[in-house]
């Protein structure tokens, strides 16, 4: 699945968010977003997924236009992890997940077998089997968002969109997300703050600053100390992580020192 978007402009109470954005993803890539907050990623997202339709430009996913398409076929295509999602009932787990096969069933279609077992699977691959009969409001930010993911995973879309998947969820969470997603062979964009989860997972990264997109290309073309202090305004140095040959990016902060036999060797000193 194919994903294009053209000279997108989006605008929000009279104020430009997103002027004339383009970004491809192509058929099973795995494309990172990433740019400060408030710096539109979301906003581009929720374009893509249908929520804010832009004023001017266009998306297409495989050549059809998704303004076009119908709720069921959009869906189809189209599995979306929100940022924030509102549920408004006492679902269980369970039914939480259920929702997301809508699109392969008719209305009022009860689920069959193969329909239990697709969420019963999604469950386990998230690691949430066990809280299947839970309250959705009772469980704690991870457990919702590893259920959310489940919820996407079973609506078997080719095309997945992720906002900040890696949210809530304790480092253990954060690699076995990725990881899931990433196995899943699927067209695949998600924003992401951590920039060395980016690194680690994406094949390309788009870079997002106050509403336009300022450069794209390869984790290891794109996360340089110029661009990482342009766009967000924090010092850093990159290096290449040992293990897993991917960039790795190291933040200086003001607040703790450098410890002295490391700022030797920053300034060249013997
Ligand atoms: N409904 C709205 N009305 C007016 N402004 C909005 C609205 N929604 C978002 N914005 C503004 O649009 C800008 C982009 O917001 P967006 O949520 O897309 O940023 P983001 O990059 O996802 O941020 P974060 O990293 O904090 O999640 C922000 O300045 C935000 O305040």
């Amino acid at each position: 699945m194919n994903l294009q978007v053209e000279n997108i402009s989006v605008e929000l109470e009279k104020k430009g968010i997103l002027r004339n954005v383009s970004l491809e993803v192509r058929s099973g890539e795995f494309v990172g977003l990433i740019g400060p907050n408030g710096s539109g990623k979301s906003t581009l997202l929720k374009s893509i997924y249908r929520v804010l339709k832009p004023r001017s430009g266009w998306i297409t996913l495989d050549g059809d236009d998704v303004y076009k398409l119908t709720s069921r076929q959009n869906a189809q295509r189209m599995a979306a992890v929100r940022q924030e999602t509102s549920v408004e009932f006492d679902f269980s787990v369970t039914e939480i997940v259920n929702m997301g096969r809508a699109p392969h069933k008719r209305l009022f279609q009860s689920d069959n077998a193969e329909d239990v077992r697709i969420c019963e699977e999604a469950l386990q691959r998230v690691g949430m089997h066990t809280y299947a009969d839970r309250s959705f409001f009772t469980l704690s930010g991870g457990e919702k968002q590893r259920v959310l993911i489940a919820r996407a995973l079973v609506q078997q879309a080719q095309f997945l969109v992720l906002d900040e998947p890696t949210n809530h969820l304790d480092v253990r969470y954060q690699l076995q997300v990725m990881d899931l997603v990433k196995n899943l062979g699927i067209t695949v964009l998600s924003s992401l703050h951590d920039l060395n989860i980016a690194a680690m997972y994406c094949d390309r990264l788009y870079v997002i600053s106050e509403g336009e997109i300022v450069t794209s290309g390869t984790p290891e073309e794109v996360l340089t100390p110029n661009l990482i202090r342009d766009v967000f305004g924090v010092e850093t140095e990159v290096t290449t992580h040992p293990i897993t040959g991917k960039k790795h990016v190291y933040f200086y902060s003001e607040a703790i020192r450098v410890k002295p036999s490391i700022q030797k060797v920053m300034s060249g000193a013997n």
